[in-house]
């Protein structure tokens, strides 16, 4: 029997509903700069109310976060996901782990439809945020001691095992014990990462498992995702802004822009993608993406 593919997305569309902030015609500075005394401070409430009434009586605004998007991961591959701010990329990894859901077309996770099926979907994906992860004031180890037993493990096999894994990382056996806040946003990501190792997970989402650490932490942590994903089975996706990050480490790569899907392949036909000439992903980037870097614009979707 063949085999489900690891991720396959089917047209599939996720939208938000905004209110905008201070739009043209409100005016909040009545409630800033209220004049003493109690005329000045009533013409402060009223001001607020008014800018309230008003932002409620607009209807919000229809952004679409992801749209139309169609693609597929085999297993056992490192798939990278790249776009500007605001491009959709956490939205999409935040689909993919049954956090949202979809509001047009399907997301099969191993067969399993995440709408349908989401028990069985998070069981088969641990998706990686190093802010939300953890208890910063318990040690490396009690964290994943814990994380553990959270599987099911028996409390002496569960430290064992943490034990083990953490050794294994390269953490020093003196840090073991120490609040995890001590120690580096590097070795915090990995011990994040390696977390997913109790649950033999089969698909490992990271969201940007690299931003603001050093070149150095960053090396690491891209080795353990490689060192993972090799001697593990596990099928990856992860978000990137970092081209190089994404050529060393993924099989292949899908460019999102508002949204869309705007280009996938391997990093080499991705580079070789423009008749003629070939080009680094940076270069590719710009060209999909828009000559220079520039802050998001939402994807505002026209209500019919
Ligand atoms: N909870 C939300 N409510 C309203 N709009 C949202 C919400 N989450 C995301 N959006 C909007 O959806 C779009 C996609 O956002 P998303 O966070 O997925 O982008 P991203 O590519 O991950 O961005 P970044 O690189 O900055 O992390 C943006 O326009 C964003 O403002």
């Amino acid at each position: 029997m063949q085999q489900p593919t690891a991720v396959e997305c089917r047209h599939v569309s996720k939208y938000f509903y905004v209110h905008d902030e201070g739009a043209a015609g409100e005016d909040d500075s009545a409630g800033s700069h209220a004049v003493a005394g109690s005329n000045g401070r009533w013409r402060g409430v009223a001001g607020r109310l008014a800018t309230i009434i008003g932002r409620l009586r607009r209807p919000p605004r229809k952004v679409a976060a992801v749209q139309d998007l169609s693609l597929s991961v085999r297993r056992g591959e490192i798939f990278g996901i790249i776009g500007p701010n605001g491009s959709g990329k956490s939205t999409l990894v935040r689909l993919l782990s049954t956090l949202l859901l979809p509001d047009e077309g399907s997301i099969h996770v191993f067969g399993r439809d995440v709408v349908a099926e989401q028990r069985e979907v998070r069981r088969l994906i641990n998706r990686v945020s190093v802010e939300a992860a953890f208890f910063k004031k318990l040690s490396a180890l009690e964290n994943l001691s814990y994380a553990a037993r959270l599987y099911d493990l028996p409390p002496k096999e569960a430290r064992e095992r943490a034990i083990d894994i953490l050794r294994r990382m390269g953490l020093p056996r003196a840090k073991l014990d120490a609040p995890l806040e001590d120690l580096s946003r590097g070795m915090q990501q990995k011990v994040a990462i390696a977390r997913a190792l109790f649950t033999a997970p089969v698909l490992l989402l990271l969201d940007e498992p690299t931003t603001g650490l050093d070149p150095r932490s960053k090396r690491e942590v891209q080795d353990f995702v490689q060192e993972l994903h090799d001697q593990h089975d596990a099928t990856v996706l992860l978000t990137t802004h970092d081209m190089q990050e994404a050529e060393r480490l993924c099989g292949r790569i899908a460019f999102l822009k508002d949204g869309r899907l705007v280009a996938m392949g391997t990093p080499e036909e991705l580079k070789r993608s423009r008749p003629g000439r070939e080009m680094s992903l940076e270069e590719l980037f710009f060209e999909l993406t828009g000559s220079e870097w520039r802050p998001h614009e939402e994807a505002e979707v026209e209500e019919s």
